[in-house]
């Protein structure tokens, strides 16, 4: 496989608020291209916020977001995207009335005409189930099916950058094993991938580099095996968790 070199995202003090209350707090985080970046946290730990305002949804009230040395602190979505961050956000929809094939392109829509077929084609290569599914409305299709399908959305722009909120969120595990993989080659292909999970065992299980989020501000930056290596490190007793059943209903 051909590995480039896309440029790595950096965040430096960020912060932001939702409302008046200031959610996250000086928030620093390296996202090198070529590995993935664990982010891990308790329920409202401001994991969200911080993939809306990666995003350019939610707009800092201090700090930096380059992808390489290109600002992007404050750009609108559409800038940030084009820039090559490809952001799915928690329990992002399809649209459900239309087909596989129709929410492929209208997520490839604003790519020069040049990049569309090719983004397409890159993304069913990664899902190649979602051909047999092509003229499928999103409705019919299954949790897992789903979320390919989002992800494939977000991958067939060929980002630098991808940023993956709650991947394993409410799907059967046997699911979760088809994605990461996905992933694993995203990232060994050069992309830069930040993985946000409430569950540590899915993300340590692919990542590199590994923080966690409490109270808005990171508390642990290291190696995905320190922290595989020393549980206790993981502050929330429920990160522990090692499988779905474990889940808080
Ligand atoms: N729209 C909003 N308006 C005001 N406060 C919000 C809003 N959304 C989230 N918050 C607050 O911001 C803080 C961070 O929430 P956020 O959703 O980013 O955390 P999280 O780590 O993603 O948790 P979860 O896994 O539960 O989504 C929480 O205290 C939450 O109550």
């Amino acid at each position: 496989m051909t590995v480039t070199t896309a440029p790595a995202l950096h965040v430096e003090g960020l912060r932001v608020a939702r409302g008046t209350r200031t959610v996250l707090h000086d928030v620093r985080l390296d996202i090198p291209a070529g590995e993935v970046t664990a982010l891990l946290g308790p329920n409202g730990a401001g994991k969200s916020t911080l993939v809306l305002a990666l995003g350019g949804i939610l707009r800092p009230t201090g700090g930096r977001i380059l992808l390489g040395e290109r600002e992007l602190t404050g750009r609108r979505p559409e800038k940030v995207r084009a820039a090559g961050v490809a952001v799915v956000p928690e329990g992002r929809r399809l649209l459900p009335s239309l087909t596989v094939r129709d929410n492929l392109h209208a997520a490839v829509y604003s790519l020069g005409r040049e990049a569309r077929r090719p983004g397409v084609e890159y993304a069913l290569q990664l899902f190649p189930e979602l051909r047999q599914r092509w003229h499928t409305p999103a409705r019919a299709l299954s949790g897992g099916q789903q979320q390919m399908v989002v992800l494939a959305q977000a991958l067939a722009s060929r980002p630098s950058v991808l940023v993956v909120d709650e991947l394993s969120l409410g799907l059967a595990p046997v699911v979760v094993k088809r994605l990461t993989p996905v992933l694993a080659d995203v990232a060994a292909a050069g992309t830069a991938v930040l993985l946000i999970e409430q569950f540590a065992h899915v993300a340590l299980a692919l990542a590199t580099t590994a923080h966690i989020l409490e109270g808005g501000r990171i508390r642990f930056s290291g190696t995905a095996q320190e922290l595989k290596d020393n549980p206790d490190k993981l502050s929330a007793a429920y990160l522990l968790r090692t499988n779905a059943e474990d889940s808080p209903s």
